[in-house]
């Protein structure tokens, strides 16, 4: 049972844990594990999932959450954040989390991985255990492929899993990002015959050069109408693609307004909102403001 006597009016300024997309997504190869070999580059943008944290003596870790009917706590990756940060510190108290869930769920916008990396950085702050960013990043992979760009938290050309991290600066443009009304699992995706995998690998040069493209999108609009639908609806507008192994789509506009009057078009049965490209993320401007 959760205490509730703490609430969460009582705690510390909210910190962000943003969403991000994939620019370009390309499958270069397949690990010996199964696990695919990647390059992408990822922006985050300013829509974000928020936590807050109250530091407490005694060693709970708790978590309250509108998402506890869908995500079990243990399997919940803010959970297993704090407890990978408190074991690998032996720090000897614990924390109240609160999660203001914003961020559609297994939408290629990384939210849980997000969150996990958020968890990780305010933790070490609140706690003041001192653990590295490269130490922090290391302990975040080991929760998911996308955590250690969360935690660096600027804008990065990726290799190897997506942890091999280059920092870039592309175009900060406006997306409109829209949300197809279908959850996509990143582990069937990976897992189809039909997904290409030896796309030729990108030097470092031709990165901003070259026409961006993701691999998984063929494969996931063939099998998702929804994805198909809001793709063809979106290119009417803007330049668009998928992120992540979808589901959500987004289109770049150079003004906000020119997002926004495509938003005020979208059709009713779909779901989308308008959000700015950072190549700072919102984690790293809080980090800095401490
Ligand atoms: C596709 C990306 O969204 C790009 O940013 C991420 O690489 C996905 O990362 P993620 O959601 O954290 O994925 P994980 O939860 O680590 O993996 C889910 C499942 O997808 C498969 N998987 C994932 C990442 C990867 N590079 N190769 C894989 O084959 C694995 O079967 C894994 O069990
Ligand atoms: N704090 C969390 N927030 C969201 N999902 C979580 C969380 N903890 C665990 N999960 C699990 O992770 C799954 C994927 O969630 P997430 O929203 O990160 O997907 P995603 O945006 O597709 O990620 P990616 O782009 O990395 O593939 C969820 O369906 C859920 O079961």
């Amino acid at each position: 049972m959760k205490p509730t006597h703490l609430h969460k009016s009582a705690v510390s300024t909210s910190w962000p844990a943003p969403a991000k997309l994939n620019l370009f997504l390309h499958i270069t190869g397949q690990r010996a594990d199964g696990y695919h070999q990647l390059q992408t580059l990822f922006q985050f943008i300013d829509h974000c999932d928020y936590l807050d944290f109250h530091i407490t003596n005694t060693d709970d870790l708790i978590l309250h959450s509108a998402i506890s009917d869908s995500v079990a706590d243990s399997d919940n990756l803010i959970l297993k954040a704090a407890k990978s940060l408190k074991r690998y510190t032996q720090y000897e108290g614990g924390a109240h989390i609160w999660l203001d869930k914003l961020l559609p769920m297994g939408g290629g916008l990384g939210g849980g991985s997000s969150d996990a990396a958020t968890t990780l950085v305010a933790l070490n702050a609140l706690w003041k255990t001192n653990v590295s960013p490269s130490k922090l990043a290391e302990i975040g992979l080991t929760l998911g492929a996308d955590v250690p760009v969360f935690i660096n938290g600027l804008s990065a050309f990726a290799e190897g899993v997506g942890e091999q991290l280059i920092t870039v600066e592309p175009a900060e443009p406006w997306y409109l990002v829209i949300v197809p009304d279908v959850h996509v699992s990143t582990k069937d995706i990976f897992q189809h015959p039909d997904l290409p995998r030896n796309t030729p690998k990108l030097d470092m040069n031709s990165l901003m050069t070259q026409q961006w493209t993701n691999d998984c999108q063929k494969l996931v609009t063939t099998k998702h109408p929804q994805v198909a639908n809001a793709l063809s609806w979106l290119v009417e507008y803007a330049p668009s693609r998928m992120t992540g192994t979808g589901a959500c789509v987004f289109g770049e506009f150079t003004h906000s307004q020119q997002a926004l009057d495509a938003l005020a078009e979208l059709p009713a049965h779909m779901r989308g909102f308008v959000a700015k490209g950072m190549n700072k993320s919102p984690l790293k401007i809080r980090l800095e403001q401490l």
